[in-house]
């Protein structure tokens, strides 16, 4: 199975979540589109040490920290959606997008776009601010409208009932997983949410 992690925003938490799933998994994976220094797969390996995963080369690996559409055009190259061929294996593998579904790839493309070509289905990571109500339902919206499949939702963040109950009341999606704030994020607390999260996956 494919699964394609995105979230509400930027440095929401999908590399957490990603290595979460990696480990639940025991999956590979692959980050696409990556923008800035340090990749998403290095901090993946360092959360992962023993691991044995296949970390499939990124598509595009530009160097400015920002919207790929942006970032690509800094390094003079221009993102194609038919130049991604989705990396084959027997295991599972965890797909990362970059920032939230509405990012431009180019002046046509979104991040979302990625979704059908990748043949995977969506874990949508919701962060808990103030604010985020309206951002996991317009992602949520954006998820239906376009029909893509969602395994469910991962929220991360400061517990807050009434945000995590209306969310799912009003998506009907699953909840697969809390992540809290925690004071060390390293293979320990990546183990800790695999095992909650296991059962959920099947
Ligand atoms: N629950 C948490 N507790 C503590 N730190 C967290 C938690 N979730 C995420 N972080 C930290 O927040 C930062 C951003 O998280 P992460 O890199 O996973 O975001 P991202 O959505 O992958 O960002 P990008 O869009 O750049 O790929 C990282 O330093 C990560 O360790
Ligand atoms: C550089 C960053 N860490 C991500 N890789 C890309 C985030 C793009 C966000 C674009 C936006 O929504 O304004
Ligand atoms: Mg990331």
């Amino acid at each position: 199975m494919n699964y394609f992690v995105t979230a509400i925003g930027t440095d929401s938490g999908k590399t957490v979540v990603s290595a979460i799933l990696i480990e639940a998994l025991k999956a590979d994976y692959w980050k696409p589109v990556q923008a800035g220094y340090p990749t998403d797969s290095t901090v993946i390996k360092e959360l992962l040490p023993n691991a044995n995963i296949t970390f499939h080369r990124e598509r595009y690996l530009l160097n400015t920290p920002a919207s790929p559409h942006a970032a690509a055009k800094i390094d003079h190259v221009e993102i194609n959606l038919n130049d991604f061929k989705v990396p084959e294996t027997k295991r599972n593998l965890v797909i990362e997008g970059a920032g939230g579904l509405m990012v431009p790839l180019n002046d046509k493309d979104m991040v979302h776009d990625l979704i059908p070509v990748c043949k995977a289905e969506v874990i949508l990571v919701a962060n808990l601010y103030l604010g985020s109500i309206n951002h996991t339902l317009l992602s949520i919206n954006l998820l239906k409208q376009k029909g893509y499949k969602v395994k469910g939702i991962i929220f991360n963040g400061e517990e807050n009932i009434e945000s995590e109950r209306i969310i799912l009341e009003q998506s009907g999606y699953l909840c697969l997983l809390r992540i809290r704030p925690e004071a060390q994020v390293d293979h320990n607390m990546i183990r800790t949410y695999a095992d909650k999260i296991a059962g959920k996956l099947i």
